[in-house]
């Protein structure tokens, strides 16, 4: 299906960020500093293994918010072309993270960017970097 088909006002729906997704993270983001930042506290119903966090909900915080960095700072759409993701640690069930994303470099309609999820110890769990295309 072309991107022109694709129903445009669901944005309410984002999984990641989406106030009406009765199953979404229901993220909420803001600049704050060079980062676009957003907290997390992940129930059972986000675990993968042995009381830690899903690593592909690990990911999707991260994309959300070097996607919604763009978004806030350049009032544009993105979509991830690439994404790259290190776990470093554990996120286990129950503790809050934060996670904060920000662009690094841009070429054209490219941005690369990076995203960081912190423990409240100042630990790294988890770092990403990806290549968002702005919409044309
Ligand atoms: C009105 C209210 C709105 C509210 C709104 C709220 C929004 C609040 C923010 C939400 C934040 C969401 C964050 C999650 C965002 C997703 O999860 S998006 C979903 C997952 N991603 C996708 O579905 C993307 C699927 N892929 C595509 O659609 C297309 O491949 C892309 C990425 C858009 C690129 O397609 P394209 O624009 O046609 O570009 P393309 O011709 O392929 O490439 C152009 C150039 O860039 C280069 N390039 C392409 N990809 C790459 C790459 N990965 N690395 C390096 N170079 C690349 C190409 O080589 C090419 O260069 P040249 O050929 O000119 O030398």
């Amino acid at each position: 299906m072309e991107r022109d088909q694709r129903v445009k006002n669901d944005n309410s729906w984002c999984f990641a960020c989406g106030e009406e997704n009765p199953i979404g993270l229901k993220l909420k983001m803001s600049i704050q500093g060079e980062c676009c930042t957003a907290y997390f506290t992940p129930q059972k119903e986000h675990q993968s293994y042995d009381g830690n966090m899903h690593g592909g909900l690990i990911s999707t915080l991260l994309d959300e918010v070097m996607g919604n960095y763009v978004y806030q700072v350049e009032h544009r759409k993105a979509y991830t072309a690439k994404i790259e993701i290190r776990f470093r640690q554990p996120v286990l069930i129950g503790e809050t993270i934060k996670a904060e994303g920000k662009a690094v470099s841009q070429h054209g309609r490219l941005r690369t960017m990076e995203g960081k999820i912190w423990k409240k110890d100042g630990t790294i769990a988890a770092e990403a970097t990806a290549s968002m295309m702005l919409e044309t």
